[in-house]
Formats: structure tokens, C-alpha cells, sequence
């Protein structure tokens, strides 16, 4: 009874100091408000030197609304007392009062670190580590962790029994939430790593990586705002997970990170259909580049074969042959096809010279000859029929034809391949397919970009063009420059790729255009790979990153996400196949064991354990199978309302549910190569119940 009278007096203590936090913030947003109000009457001078200022102002406070307004589960999350009897609140933004001093500490600040790094081996002056849980402006709960027990001073109390495992036992819910009242200190040290070079952060299921990746982000924006204006880009593997994840930074107060699923990052496509397991092999890997540098130097599909021309009474005539040396001739001077049109040109003005002059024993000047024809529309509308503009996209058109491919392979794909593959591309009504995007950017720039029509001259007014300009400044800085960004741009500053294990080579290199320029995230876990060669995998990926010196690792051990029952199942079926420093250790018992269902009857005992687990649960239940069978095990629990999200083995990737149905995992097994690693990554996704279903036993065989 005391316990909890105390815990409700700390409770009540905490709340009088978040509501001065929350009245204090509401001024603040008037504040803000008033400061936009009065820059744009200042704008209204319409002098470039009140605009500049203006929005420089408006920059300034319209962020700063922007994060004062932000709707924060917990603005105030945590207190550290010192040693010294100081005290520091710390929270989602820093927070001063009207004098200017601390009331909140902005957890990305350094002072702020000793609330995750503190221990009791090394004490960082902290005698009393606080987790203070609100929802909203509400204090729910505290807990305490003393660091120096001998050093606790007078009428310094400690309540709780452990925030991170009372985090963990939570019930998930549709979205991922950010951690940042309970980060560890593996993660911090992940997470506040310097920004330069490359930071690999690998770690088995569950162990907080891609939380990491994503406060590590909003740690990078906020310590260094103007280096990382141009652009941080987050890339995961499906749009069911960067949905899943896309709470996350804007909980922290940061909406300037680009989110991108594998298959958004080419744009203008949007693939989210996976290929047949062999067929994304065969388009990942660097063969396929292959593939392509030999179809972009054939004649498009419907060319004209023979170029026939009147000149003084001759006619000259270059037939398919000797078109064809042209051609390659071309595409000897390695100038991209799309920006090769007057070479193409030149190349068969020279052709057909060659043969006025063996006609013509050379009566005929070279100038006037090439002027001539060069003018004429039989020859301009003989060039665009044969070196046309070519878009990606009608390239894999024409590849959808077997023997086109065939051709184009050579030896690099197997007949099997060819089949498959130019039977992906045949079907142009089913739209692309995430491997395919690698493939389309890849041949964008093999191909270059088609020449451009030329744009009507602006018309704007001298005062128009400095308002746009100063506009446009103002958009970059606060972080908009998306909106008015280049296609297919290049210049992000830093690339935080998530489950990279599962990246092909042709993927590497699509990430690899894109940031050029850029420090490097790499988060991933080798053992949940789908991906059958890593060597090729890996060659790509140091070629993508390019030639960068500085390079830290860490390494997260713990698995934060499953009960140790669950993640001991999932464990044993990689076992064999892996080194076991790979596997993380589980620490959350629950004392309940798996239930592994062998049925004759899948579809009704599915449906059934699903519902079961609604009962058993808060939050929400994953229904997994193959990619093949995610249309039909979407159809059987259509009826059973929004906790329940049905999955294929490739969407259920980096997502986590409070209960899982794993249907038919023998199936996973045969999906692919890789098929044991993706039942190992589908039994992970469980945070407290996991039934499978099988129509046999053999998966355990
Ligand atoms: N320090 C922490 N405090 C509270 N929750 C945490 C902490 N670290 C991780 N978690 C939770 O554990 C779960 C797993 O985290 P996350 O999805 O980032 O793991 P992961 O390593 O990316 O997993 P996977 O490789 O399976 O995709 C999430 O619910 C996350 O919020």
C-alpha cells in the first residue's frame, strides 16, 4: 500500500513540473506565431532585403512552431539527479523558460547522453535515472533505476520495477513507436556515432535496429540541421513497412527525412509486386547489367533496315549490315544512346559519303553532300525511326519477348531464366515489380535521359524574380526542397538503408547513384538474408559506397522484441546454418510456449488461431505465409477487422506484431533458396504469441 502511495506522490510531483512545461510551451507558441505574423508585414515591403530577412524569420519560426505544435505521446520523458543535487528533465525538444533557463533538455543534446549511457559500473554523476511516462501533457507512470546507491541523498525516493520491460510487455499497435524514453546504451552509442564515413549496425531480430537507424536520423538533423539540409534518405523494404515506421521521426520532431521503400525509389514508379524467387535472382544480380549494355546496342523493335537516298541522280543505299556496323560504331564512342542522336546522325552521313564517294570517284564535295542530306526529312525522319528516343521502360518491353532476351543474355542467364524472366516483362498489364526498379534505373542511365523540349521563357518581372528566389531559399531551408527537387536526385547527405542484408547487387547500385555524395547508415542482420549470394551482395556494396575511409561497427546483442519461448523456436531452425554469435539473446520471459498446429484443415484453423489471438491480445495479430499465398490468407481474415494484417514471407520483413499465425512454414522453406531464413525472419515477428499452422510436420524435420 505505501508503494503506491509513494509512486502516486512521485507521480503528482512529476505532473506539477510537466504542466509548468506545457503552460510554458503554449507561450512559446504564441510567441512563434506572433514572430510569423510580424515577418511577413515586414515582407510586405517588398524591398529583397525585408524578404531576405523575412524569411529567415518565418525559417526560424515556422520551425520552431512546427515542433512546439508536433503531437508528442510524452514531451517530458525522463529526469536524471546528479550526484551534485542537480536535476535535468529530459525530453523530445529542449524547453526554456522566460529567463532563458533549462526546463527541458532536448534529448539529442550531449548533456542528455548520460541518460542512456549512465550505468552502475560507470555512473556518469548520475545517482537517480527517471523514465517518466505521459501521454500527452498526463503522467501515467515512473520508474526509477538507482546508479550510485551509496550516494542517494536525503529523501531521494525510488520507485518502478524496470520502464524498459514494462515498455516491452506494451501491446504494439498498428505503427511503430519511438524509444526514446528507454534507449539502450549499445544504441546510443549507435545512435550518436559521428555522422562521417559509414556506421554499420547489425544485430539479430528485434534488437532495435531499425529504431536506431530512425533516431539516429532525427540525432544527425538536429546536431548538424544545415549539413543534412540536402537531404537524408531512409530506405526500407516495403511500403507496408516505411508505412508501419512512418510515425516515428515525425514523434521526434523531425519531418525532413525522406522515406523510400525499395520499390519508390526510381521516380515516377511505384512497384510493390515481388518476382517469383528466381526471377528476382536472376534481375539483382549484376548478370542482368549484363543483359542490358547488350540489348541497349540492338536495333529497337521496328527500326527501319535499310536506308535508301537519291543524290545527283545516285542511289545510295546502306542495307541492314551495314546499318548494323554503323550502329556499333555508335556505341563505340560510349556516349549514352538518348544523347547520341546527332552522332548516330553523323556516323551515317559518313556511311553514306563512303559510298557517294566509291560511286562517284569523288566528284562530289564532302560539304555540300552532308549539308544536303543532313536538311532533308527522308534523312531526319530515317534517324528518328532509327536511333529513337528510348525509355526504360520499353526496353523491359522488349525484353518480354523470349527470344529478344535470349539474345541479349548470351550466356548470362540459364534458358530457365529467360523463360521466367521474359515472362514477367511479357505481362505488361501487371505492373512492375520491386526488382524491377533497379533494373528501369539502371537503364535510365545507361540510356541517358531523352533530349528535352525546350520550356517557354519565364516571364517574370525583376521583383518576381527575387521574390522566387528568396522563395525557393526559403523552401530548402525548411526543409521542403522535395517539393521542388530534381528527379532521380543525388546529392542526399546522408542514406540510412534498413534490412540491407536483402539488397541485390542491382539494388546497391540504384542506392549507390543516389548517394553519392553521402555518409552512410547501413543497418542489417546477415543470418535474416534473402539474398543467395552474398559475396556479389557484398562486392556491390562496397562499390556503392565508394572509396570511404573512416568505417565503425556495432553490434546489438539483445532482442527487445520477442519472448525468449518464441525467439528459442525461431532460433532452433537456423541453428545449424549459422554461426551462433549471429543469433541475439532474448531477455523478456513470458511463459508462453508456441503453439504448433498440425490440421488437415489450414484455411479454417488459420482463421481460428487468429481468432483466438484477438482474444489473447491487445494488439495487433500478423497472418504470414508465402508471397503467393498472401491474396488468399487476406481473403480468409477479411471478416476479422483492423488488428489483423495479413502478410507475405518478403512484407513481413522488419514488421512486428503481439501475435503471429505462421501459415504452412514448410512452404516458406520451399519459397526460396534463402526459404529457412525467411521462416526464421517470419517466427520473429511475434512480441507474445505465436501459433503455427501446418498441414504437416516436415518444417521441423
Ligand atoms: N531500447 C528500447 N526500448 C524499448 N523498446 C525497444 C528498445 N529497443 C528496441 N525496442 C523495441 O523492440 C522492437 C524491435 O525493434 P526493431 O524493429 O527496431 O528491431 P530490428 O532489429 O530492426 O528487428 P528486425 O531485424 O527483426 O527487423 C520494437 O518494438 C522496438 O520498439
Amino acid at each position: 500500500m505505501q508503494g503506491v502511495s509513494i509512486r502516486q506522490a512521485e507521480i503528482a510531483a512529476e505532473q506539477q513540473y510537466v504542466d509548468k512545461v506545457y503552460a510554458r510551451l503554449l507561450v512559446m507558441r504564441e510567441e512563434a506565431k506572433a514572430m510569423i505574423a510580424a515577418a511577413h508585414e515586414r515582407g510586405l515591403e517588398r524591398l529583397p532585403a525585408a524578404l531576405v530577412e523575412r524569411d529567415a524569420m518565418v525559417y526560424h519560426a515556422t520551425r520552431q512552431l512546427k515542433s512546439l505544435e508536433a503531437e508528442y505521446e510524452g514531451l517530458v520523458f525522463g529526469r536524471l539527479d546528479q550526484a551534485s543535487g542537480e536535476i535535468f528533465y529530459i525530453g523530445r525538444l529542449g524547453v526554456r523558460d522566460a529567463d532563458f533557463d533549462t526546463m527541458v533538455i532536448d534529448w539529442r543534446a550531449p548533456v542528455a547522453a548520460a541518460f542512456y549511457q549512465a550505468t552502475a559500473e560507470q555512473p556518469m554523476d548520475v545517482v537517480r535515472r527517471r523514465v517518466i511516462r505521459c501521454s500527452g501533457g498526463k503522467v501515467l507512470h515512473v520508474d526509477d533505476e538507482l546508479l550510485t546507491p551509496d550516494a542517494v541523498p536525503e529523501g531521494l525516493t525510488v520507485v518502478g520495477d524496470g520502464a524498459l520491460m514494462a515498455t516491452l510487455a506494451r501491446a504494439r499497435g498498428p505503427m511503430m513507436r519511438d524509444i526514446v524514453g528507454t534507449i539502450q546504451r549499445e544504441q546510443d552509442d549507435a545512435i550518436r556515432a559521428p555522422a562521417e564515413g559509414i556506421t554499420e549496425i547489425t544485430g539479430g531480430p528485434g534488437t532495435g535496429k531499425t529504431a536506431v537507424a530512425l533516431h539516429r536520423a532525427a540525432y544527425l538533423m538536429y546536431r548538424n540541421r544545415r549539413r543534412f539540409n540536402s537531404g537524408v534518405l531512409v530506405v526500407g523494404p516495403s511500403p507496408v513497412f516505411m508505412n508501419y515506421i512512418s510515425r516515428v521521426l515525425p514523434s521526434l520532431g523531425e519531418d525532413t527525412v525522406e522515406l523510400r521503400a525499395l520499390g519508390e525509389v526510381l521516380d515516377g514508379v511505384k512497384a510493390t509486386r515481388t518476382d517469383p524467387a528466381e526471377v528476382a535472382v536472376a534481375k539483382g544480380s549484376l548478370r542482368m547489367r549484363k543483359v542490358l549494355l547488350n540489348i541497349m546496342k540492338e536495333a529497337p523493335p521496328g527500326a527501319p533496315s535499310e536506308l535508301r537516298i537519291v543524290y545527283s541522280g545516285q542511289v545510295l543505299k546502306l542495307e541492314a549490315h551495314e546499318l548494323t556496323k554503323v550502329r556499333k560504331a555508335v556505341h563505340s564512342r560510349r556516349v549514352q544512346p538518348n544523347q547520341a542522336r546527332k552522332v548516330a546522325a553523323d556516323a551515317l552521313l559518313e556511311a553514306l559519303w563512303q559510298k557517294a564517294s566509291s560511286y562517284s570517284d569523288n566528284r562530289f564535295d564532302r560539304k555540300n553532300f552532308v549539308v544536303d542530306i543532313a536538311d532533308r526529312n527522308e534523312f531526319t525522319d530515317f534517324v528518328a525511326a532509327w536511333w529513337p528516343p528510348v525509355l526504360p521502360t520499353q526496353v523491359l518491353g522488349w525484353l518480354g519477348d523470349r527470344e529478344r532476351l535470349r539474345k541479349a543474355a548470351k550466356r548470362n542467364l540459364s534458358p530457365a531464366e529467360v523463360e521466367a524472366v521474359a515472362a514477367t516483362w511479357a505481362d505488361q498489364d501487371a505492373g512492375w515489380s520491386v526488382a524491377d526498379v533497379a533494373v528501369l534505373d539502371e537503364l535510365r542511365v545507361l540510356l541517358g535521359d531523352p533530349p528535352k523540349q525546350r520550356r517557354a521563357a519565364d516571364e517574370l518581372d525583376e521583383f518576381d524574380m527575387i521574390a522566387h528566389e528568396v522563395t525557393s531559399w526559403h523552401q530548402r531551408e525548411q526543409g521542403q526542397q522535395q517539393l521542388g527537387r530534381a528527379d532521380h536526385y543525388d546529392h542526399y547527405s546522408h542514406v540510412i538503408v534498413d534490412e540491407a542484408q536483402d539488397l541485390s547487387p542491382m539494388q546497391w547500385r540504384m542506392l549507390g547513384r543516389r548517394g553519392k555524395y553521402a555518409s552512410w547508415t547501413i543497418v542489417g542482420d546477415p543470418v535474416q538474408s534473402s539474398w543467395p549470394d552474398a559475396a556479389e551482395a557484398a562486392d556491390a556494396k562496397e562499390r556503392a559506397l565508394g572509396k570511404v575511409k573512416r568505417r565503425r561497427r556495432f553490434l546489438l546483442r539483445t532482442n527487445y522484441r520477442n519472448s525468449s519461448e518464441i525467439f528459442e523456436l525461431a532460433a532452433d531452425v537456423v541453428r545449424d546454418v549459422v554461426d551462433p554469435d549471429d543469433l541475439p539473446t532474448a531477455v523478456r520471459s513470458t511463459g508462453l510456449e508456441p503453439e504448433l498446429r498440425t490440421v488437415p484443415d489450414v484455411p479454417n484453423q488459420t482463421v481460428a488461431a487468429a481468432k483466438e489471438l484477438l482474444d489473447q491480445v491487445d494488439g495487433t495479430v500478423g497472418v504470414i505465409g508465402t508471397m503467393a499465398r498472401r491474396a488468399e490468407l487476406t481473403s480468409w481474415v477479411a471478416d476479422l477487422g483492423e488488428r489483423v494484417q495479413a502478410v507475405g514471407s518478403l512484407e513481413a520483413k522488419g514488421m512486428e506484431y503481439d501475435a503471429v499465425v505462421l501459415v504452412e512454414p514448410a512452404e516458406l522453406i520451399a519459397e526460396s533458396p534463402t526459404g529457412l531464413r525467411a521462416l526464421y525472419v517470419a517466427l520473429t515477428r511475434a512480441t507474445q504469441r505465436l501459433t503455427v499452422v501446418a498441414s504437416d510436420n516436415s518444417w521441423r524435420e
